[in-house]
C-alpha cells in the first residue's frame, strides 16, 4: 500500500479505507486493552492510531513505526476527530528514554536542539522560516534580480571591527564576512541588480532577543538607484514576502498562536520618518541615554537610535516604519553624504512595528574616492586594506546602492517569538555553539 501523510488520511474521503503511515510515537497513552499512539509523520502532522496494548507493548516516545490500519471519525481523538484503527505495526526503531519532555528548561531545549526540532513548536517555526526564505528569494527572481554569491571568509570588516571573527586562513589571518555588500558592490558593473542570501557572523557580545552570532542575511545592490528606489524595493520585498507567508503558513501561525490581522496591513508604502523628526518625538517623551560611563541625558540630534528608542518610535504602528537619513557619523564609512543636507547620509533602516525593531538598514553607497578614503580614514580603517574595494571607484564608479534584511529578525516578528534564537534550528550566539 502507498505510504500517505497524516494530513492525507485525515480526511472524510478515507473513512473507511485502509492506508499506512509511518513516522514517530510523539505521544504515548497505554490502558489495559487498547493503546494510543500520536504519531507524527515527517512533516510533522499527527494522526492518533489505535492498537491492541499487547501489540505496543515496547513502543517508547520517538520510537519508529509504520502503522497499516483502517481510517475512522471519533470525536475525541486529537487534531481533528480522526484516528487509524491499526491492523498491523512494524517498528524500525525503539527509541531510547526520551530526555525531552512536555515541560523542558529552555537551556535543556537548546543543549538538545537537534530532537528539540521534533516539538511541534519547532516544527511550526521552521515552516514559517522555509516560507520567507522562500518568498524572500521569489520576490528577487520574478523582479528580475540576478542571484549571486559571496565570498564568507574575507580580510575586512564592513560594519566596524569590533564583531569580526578571525580566522586562521592557511598562512594567513582572515575572518568570517559580516556582510556581502562589498562584493556585492563589485557585481553591479557587469550584472546589474543583484542579491545573494548568505550566512553573516558578528562577534556580538551583547545578550539580546535579536542578536545572533550567525545570521541569514538576505540583501542586495543595484546600479544607478537612489535611496527613494532603494526603500520601495524594501517595502515590496517585506510586503510581499509576510503576505505569502501568513496565506501559506496560515497553520503553523495559528498554532503559534500568531494573531496575523496586523500582518496583513503590511502593504507599501511604508511611513518615511526623517531622523531629526525621530528625535523630536524622543525627545518631546522625555527619551534619554545612558552615556559610555552610565550617567543619563536626555537624547539629542547626533545620537544612534537603541531598541528602546525604537520601540518607542513604532510601539502603536502595523507597519514598519522607515527613519531616513542618519547623522554619517553613527553610520559606516560606505553611506554616501547627502549633498544637500552635510553630515547626513543617504540611508535609512526599517524598524519593525511593536517594537520587533531593525529588520533592515540601506541606502546609497559613497561613490567618489576621495570622499570614501577620508571616511574609511575617519573610521580609523586602513584604505590599503581595501584597495580591490576602492578600485571599484577609481573604474567606472556609479551612483548605486542596496540593503541588507536579517531574516531572522523578520520571522520573529512573523512569528511574534519572543527571542530570535526561537527562529533559528541551530542557533549561534556568545554562549552556544553547539549543537
Ligand atoms: N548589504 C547591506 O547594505 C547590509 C549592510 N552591510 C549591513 O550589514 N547592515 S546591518 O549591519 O544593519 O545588518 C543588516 C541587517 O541584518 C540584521 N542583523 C544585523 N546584525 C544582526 C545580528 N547580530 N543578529 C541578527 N540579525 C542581524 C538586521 O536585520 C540588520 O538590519
Ligand atoms: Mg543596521
Amino acid at each position: 500500500a502507498a505510504i500517505m501523510r497524516a494530513s492525507e488520511v485525515k480526511n472524510a474521503s478515507f473513512i473507511g479505507k485502509e492506508v499506512t503511515i509511518r513516522g514517530w510515537v510523539h505521544r504515548l497513552r497505554k490502558q489495559k486493552e487498547n493503546s494510543f499512539i500520536l504519531l507524527r509523520d515527517d512533516r510533522g502532522g499527527v494522526i492518533q492510531c489505535v492498537l491492541p496494548t499487547d501489540k505496543a507493548a515496547g513502543l517508547t516516545i520517538e520510537s519508529s513505526v509504520q502503522v497499516t490500519g483502517i481510517v475512522s471519525q471519533d470525536p475525541r481523538a486529537p487534531e481533528g476527530g480522526f484516528e487509524i484503527k491499526g491492523k498491523e505495526l512494524k517498528i524500525f526503531n525503539i527509541a531510547a528514554e526520551y530526555p525531552i519532555g512536555e515541560y523542558q528548561s529552555d537551556e535543556l531545549l537548546l543543549d538538545k536542539r537537534h530532537l528539540a526540532l521534533r516539538t511541534r513548536k519547532m516544527i511550526a517555526m521552521a515552516k514559517v522560516r522555509a516560507s520567507v526564505l522562500h518568498y524572500g528569494r521569489r520576490w528577487f527572481v520574478e523582479n528580475g534580480w540576478m542571484e549571486v554569491t559571496a565570498p564568507t571568509i574575507v580580510k575586512g570588516a564592513v560594519e566596524g571591527g569590533s564583531t569580526l571573527f578571525k580566522l586562521r586562513y592557511f598562512d594567513q589571518d582572515a575572518y568570517l564576512s559580516q556582510s556581502a555588500q562589498l562584493y556585492l558592490e563589485a557585481m553591479i558593473f557587469s550584472l546589474g541588480p543583484v542579491w545573494s542570501l548568505t550566512p553573516s557572523f558578528r562577534a556580538e557580545k551583547s545578550r539580546t532577543v535579536r542578536h545572533l552570532a550567525e545570521f541569514s542575511h538576505l540583501e542586495a545592490e543595484a546600479p544607478w538607484v537612489t535611496l527613494e528606489d532603494i526603500l520601495k524595493v524594501e517595502e515590496q520585498l517585506v510586503s510581499y514576502v509576510i503576505q505569502n507567508t501568513i496565506k501559506e503558513r496560515a497553520e503553523e501561525l495559528e498554532f503559534l498562536k500568531r494573531d496575523v490581522s496586523g500582518l496583513k496591513k503590511v502593504e507599501p508604502p511604508f511611513e518615511r520618518v526623517p531622523y531629526g523628526r525621530a528625535i523630536e518625538i524622543l525627545r518631546s517623551k522625555g527619551f534619554q541615554v545612558t552615556e559610555d560611563d552610565g550617567t543619563k541625558r536626555e537624547i539629542q540630534f547626533g545620537d544612534d537610535l537603541s531598541i528602546d528608542s525604537e520601540r518607542e518610535l513604532t510601539k502603536d504602528a502595523d507597519k514598519p516604519v522607515f527613519v531616513v537619513g542618519y547623522p554619517i557619523a553613527v553610520k559606516p564609512f560606505y553611506v554616501k553624504e547627502d549633498p544637500e543636507h552635510p553630515g547626513i547620509g543617504l540611508t535609512a533602516d526599517m524598524l519593525a512595528p511593536r517594537g520587533f525593531g531593525e529588520i533592515t538598514s540601506g541606502g546609497q553607497r559613497e561613490d567618489s574616492i576621495d570622499s570614501i578614503t577620508s571616511r574609511m580614514v575617519k573610521e580609523g580603517l586602513k584604505p590599503e586594506a581595501y584597495e580591490w574595494y576602492l578600485d571599484l571607484r577609481r573604474y567606472g564608479s556609479v551612483p548605486h546602492g542596496g540593503f541588507g534584511l536579517g531574516i531572522e529578525r523578520l520571522v520573529r516578528w512573523i512569528t511574534n517569538a519572543e527571542d530570535i534564537k526561537d527562529t533559528v534550528l541551530f542557533p549561534r550566539t556568545m554562549s552556544r555553539v553547539e549543537p
